[in-house]
């Protein structure tokens, strides 16, 4: 789904408008996008109430309402400000709605009594058109709301566009926002919903067509997208039923030191768990003295070693390797120390031009000792800093780069011509070719020891099978967050999954992603 700020999204509905989709038509296809939504997805068997807004955001709501109304549903419009939509309330009535106007604050109990088990709430007070601070009295009004609202986990509460009081550009919240299970966003994310604290306040987000399909032909902007089953779904690699294990690559993994020897397991195994046909693993003596009766598939090389780290002079031993990947992975649990600078210089004069590489963890903090280390690199690559990592690859401060990882992502993966994915909550995928991704998914569960690595396996992995550098690191990073969703799940909290977790449920994320829909 194509992300927009409010001010694209109000150019590209004008647009829309010139060319023939009135703005009248587009919001009677959101109310009625809405409403199939709801018929579809979700259980409404107790009805359906609506909070209703004066803006197009209530209008969309009322629509929604009134086809839901027609379909012989129970429903209720509560208005939360005097309602300029006069023609839709009409509409409404005449289908068999109820309209019940509380913004005065003084008809709260029927509120209160709609307030059933399993009602489904619409959240249409506020959209696009809001900006903070919350004004009096619908402050007031709202604030009475949520307090009704909170802790409500019997209700099914649905935002319209985006949980109403949250500035769709900037991700703030007021005090009076109400979280959502379920965001239904109009044509194209509000950029803001894809940053904390609104994000939390979101839920699932889902697409609804206003009928004017692709948000992005309307404008000259390179839209950035957020990923979703449609971004994912054709960037698989292919599997043929004659494939043999040469078929799906080699991913040589140079990971681990004596220190960390689970990174080289959870990469490796993790590049096995994506399909990858054979995984090489380049490893210090204590690494391989470890790992080789736990990851039985691998095929391993030792690299000579001084002190548990890689020796300067260790690159030796791997030639033929590097000749043979078909995708080459580096840096989780090297460590940062003088050696393995010396034995990173020696690598990276070593690699195959045309074979896709990954750099993650220490190697990434290692590179800025290397001058001018972008020009070193081959054309497929892609680079998975934390924060941190990045902060010491640009030199930024952390908290800039948080407050600012779009700019910034877009900014560096330009200049070293690399495809970057700047993790943490809400990861960031700028590509070499300037496209930007954004994954949605914001899970504690990730936020684990190895996790990286596991990510890193995925990435690379799906590298070694041909699929390109910036495709393998949106399906991969889609791929890596939903296993953590799934582990949550399983594990019935975020709090107890583990790297381990995460590589035991990425088959049931690859077969999530393979399903359609999802
Ligand atoms: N264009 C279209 O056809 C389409 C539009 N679409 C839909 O329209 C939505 C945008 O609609 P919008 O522009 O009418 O604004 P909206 O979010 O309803 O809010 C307006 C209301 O908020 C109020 N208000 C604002 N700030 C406030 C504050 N600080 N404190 C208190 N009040 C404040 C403001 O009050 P006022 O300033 O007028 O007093 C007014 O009453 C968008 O999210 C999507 O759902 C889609 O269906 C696609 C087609
Ligand atoms: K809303």
């Amino acid at each position: 789904m194509k992300i927009v700020s409010v001010e694209q999204m109000k150019a590209i509905e004008r647009a829309a408008d010139a060319s023939g989709v009135s703005y009248e038509m587009m919001m009677k296809n959101a109310g009625r996008g809405i409403a199939n939504w709801i018929s579809r997805n979700v259980s409404h068997r107790q009805g359906v109430i609506g909070l209703v807004g004066a803006g197009n955001n209530g209008g969309d709501t009322l629509i929604a309402l009134t086809w839901m109304a027609k379909w012989g549903l129970r429903t209720q419009a509560f208005l939360v400000k005097e309602n300029g939509n006069d023609a839709l309330l009409d509409d409404y009535l005449s289908s068999g709605g109820a309209v019940v106007d509380i913004s005065r604050n003084d008809r709260l109990d029927f509120f209160d009594a709609a307030l059933i088990p399993g009602v489904v709430v619409l959240d249409g007070i506020l959209g696009t058109g809001f900006r903070l601070p919350l004004r009096r009295p619908l402050h007031d009004v709202m604030v009475n709301i949520h307090k009704r609202l909170e802790n409500r986990s019997d209700l099914l509460i649905i935002a319209v566009d985006c949980p109403s009081g949250v500035d769709c550009d900037t991700g703030e919240v007021s005090v009076a926002t109400i979280p959502a299970a379920y965001t239904l966003t109009m044509a194209a994310m509000k950029q803001g919903l894809l940053s904390h604290p609104a994000r939390s306040f979101a839920g699932d987000l889902h697409y609804i067509d206003i009928g004017i399909g692709d948000p992005s032909i309307y404008t000259k902007d390179g839209l950035s997208e957020m990923i979703d089953h449609s971004v994912i779904r054709d960037l698989f690699p292919r599997r043929p039923d004659s494939g043999h294990k040469g078929t799906f690559g080699t991913c040589l993994m140079i990971a681990g030191s004596a220190p960390y020897v689970g990174a080289a397991y959870f990469a490796g195994k993790a590049a096995y768990r994506m399909g990858c046909g054979l995984v090489h693993m380049g490893v210090v003596r204590d690494v391989h003295r470890l790992l080789a009766g736990r990851l039985l598939e691998a095929v391993w090389t030792v690299i000579p070693d001084i002190e548990g780290v890689f020796d300067p002079d260790g690159l030796q031993v791997l030639l033929s390797a590097l000749q043979s990947a078909t995708a080459i992975a580096i840096g989780p649990g090297w460590g940062v120390n003088e050696s393995n600078i010396l034995f990173l210089t020696d690598l990276l004069q070593h690699l195959p031009p045309s074979t896709p590489l990954l750099i993650d963890a220490d190697a990434l903090k290692l590179l800025v000792n290397l001058k001018q280390w972008w020009s070193l690199l081959p054309d497929q690559v892609v680079l998975t800093p934390h924060p941190g990592e990045m902060s010491v690859l640009t030199r930024l401060k952390t908290s800039e780069i948080q407050s600012n990882r779009w700019e910034i992502a877009s900014e560096y993966a330009k200049l070293w011509r690399v495809n970057l994915v700047l993790k943490g909550a809400l990861t960031v995928i700028a590509c070499a070719n300037g496209k930007m991704f954004i994954n949605p998914v914001s899970d504690p569960a990730l936020a684990t020891a190895g996790s990286g690595d596991v990510l890193t396996g995925v990435i690379g992995g799906l590298m070694a099978q041909g699929v390109s550098a910036a495709h393998a690191s949106v399906l991969g990073v889609w791929i890596h967050a939903n296993s953590g969703k799934i582990a949550r799940i399983n594990c019935k909290t975020d709090m107890s999954v583990t790297a381990l977790d995460l590589l035991d449920y990425l088959p049931g994320a690859i077969v999530k992603a393979k399903e359609a829909g999802y």
